[in-house]
């Protein structure tokens, strides 16, 4: 079976010259499709640039990353960039809305520069479904900031992605939004038939997913058996 992600001996540095550090070392992981997966590790383990690579945002030094069976290597930085709006959904813990557009703006024009035609349709039914049918025409600066995370939730699940990647999406939130918001993720990958790989802090909500892969100093120390294989 096709995996939906799968790396094989991935070793990634960042930075330049003295600064440039060595983050990921010799990673191999394999995850389902349909998985939920709670990526954890201390602070400074290498989560954050996994993930990245996992979304096709970092390129490894060596080593091989897999999306659906497809080789990310061989893809130029247009190729990659067209690979990564079809199929692979980001949420940040900063929400990087643009505070000049509204709600249904930060969903819609994303979609119509991809080349949608019923943008703005299909923006209002995503604001719907995670619940913010009622608040179409507020910026940002108007909304919590559960209700934010809520909408770059929606520009994500938009172009319909086989995969979504969400980086601490709780880490600016109270504990009871950011539970609200783990719920709606696991809610909206199950519904989709989607993979989700969620970095978290908070080990309470990694055990909610399918199975936790914990790193430390950029080795994978723990990945646990899926439960889907
Ligand atoms: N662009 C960069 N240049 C140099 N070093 C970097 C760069 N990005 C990350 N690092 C370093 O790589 C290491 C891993 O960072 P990363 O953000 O992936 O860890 P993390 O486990 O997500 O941490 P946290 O939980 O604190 O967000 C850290 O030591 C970090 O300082």
């Amino acid at each position: 079976m096709v995996k939906a992600i799968e790396l094989h001996d991935v070793e990634l540095s960042l930075g330049r010259g003295a600064a440039r550090v060595h983050i990921l070392k010799g990673v191999s992981l394999a995850v389902e499709r349909g998985e939920a997966i709670g990526l954890v590790g201390p602070s400074g383990s290498g989560k954050s640039t996994l993930l990245m690579t996992m979304a096709g945002l970092e390129r490894p030094d060596s080593g091989t990353v897999r999306i659906d069976g497809e080789d990310l290597a061989p893809l130029d930085e247009d190729a990659l960039a067209r690979f990564r709006g079809r199929r692979i959904g980001i949420v940040f813990q900063s929400f990087h809305l643009l505070p000049t557009m509204t709600a249904l703006e930060n969903v819609a024009v994303p979609l119509e520069l991809a080349g949608a035609s019923d943008a703005f349709a299909r923006a209002r039914a995503e604001l719907e479904a995670v619940g913010l049918g009622a608040r179409l025409s507020h910026y940002p600066a108007q909304l919590s900031g559960g209700e934010q995370q809520r909408v770059a939730l929606a520009r994500a699940l938009a172009p319909d992605p086989a995969i979504l990647v969400a980086d601490e999406p709780t880490g600016n939130l109270d504990e009871a939004t950011g539970a609200q918001i783990v719920d709606l993720l696991l809610a909206m990958k199950r519904e989709r038939g989607a993979t989700l790989v969620l970095v978290t802090h908070d080990q309470s909500l990694a055990r909610r997913c399918d199975r936790t892969i914990a790193l430390r100093s950029g080795r994978i120390e723990r990945a646990g058996e899926p439960a889907l294989a």
